[in-house]
């Protein structure tokens, strides 16, 4: 499903992840952990298409991404829900709104029924009027992955999903993502935090990924 074969990248003709060669295969659950500024969020913005590997090859759904047109990338990244570290909603807009957004940009009719549906299996049924700004960090995040879902993508690509939230959101999170592999979602989560990463691995079969001086290594049991 994304495939990385001696793939690199650097900015500023700086080399920060180098020869990484790995498979997500369809329906696995990936944690991507590292210390701060390691480049987890380089690697998701590599899977998600916004980055290119300097050299090396990265594939995904089995398409090279060297190779995709603006078309094809868009069509790619229609399949992948991306949860961003800070949410990124559009402030004048209400919640709903901005969940349904992804179906407006793909030109898809948004289904007032689903939309709630969606809405209140992540636990804001009655949240959907609110402005982003009043919402809780808790809600916020909901909101995202809501937003990252609405449009069925088959992997979920979530940067710190759990970043400012306390330990019960934080599981309450986790839970969500992990319901989403079940119904056969591939999710990669990057993340600092070990416990959620424990946690997870007590209810899902997850692999852990580590970015450790410049490699991407997977981890033992050890954590
Ligand atoms: N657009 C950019 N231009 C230049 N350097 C960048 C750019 N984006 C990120 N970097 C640098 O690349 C390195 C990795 O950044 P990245 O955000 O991928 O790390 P991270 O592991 O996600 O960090 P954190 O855990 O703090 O979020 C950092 O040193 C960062 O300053």
């Amino acid at each position: 499903m994304i495939e990385l074969r001696d793939a690199s990248y650097g900015y500023a003709g700086r080399t920060l992840l180098s020869d990484m060669t790995l498979t997500l295969p369809p329906g696995s659950f990936h944690f991507l952990t590292g210390p701060s500024g390691a480049g987890k969020t380089t690697f998701l913005k590599l899977c998600y298409g916004e980055l290119r590997p300097v050299s090396g090859s990265l594939s995904v759904f089995g398409e090279e991404l060297a190779r995709l047109s603006r078309d094809g990338l868009a069509g790619m990244r229609r399949r992948i829900g991306f949860v961003h570290q800070d949410c990124e909603f559009l402030d004048h807009l209400p919640l709903a709104e901005n969940v349904a957004l992804p179906l407006v940009i793909a030109g898809r009719p948004v289904v007032a029924e689903e939309l709630r549906e969606l809405l209140a299996w992540v636990g804001l049924r009655s949240r959907g009027e609110a402005l982003p700004p009043e919402l809780s960090g808790g809600e916020r995040q909901r909101g995202a992955l809501a937003r990252a879902i609405v449009t069925s993508p088959d992997v979920i690509l979530a940067d710190e999903p759990t970043g400012n939230l306390d330990w019960e959101m934080s599981q309450r999170l986790l839970s969500l993502l992990i319901e989403l592999n079940k119904m056969g979602k591939t999710v990669l989560i990057a993340t600092h935090d070990l416990n959620l990463i424990r946690t997870a691995k007590a209810q899902v079969s997850a692999r852990v990924l580590r970015i450790k001086d410049r490699r991407l290594q997977l981890a033992g049991a050890d954590l």
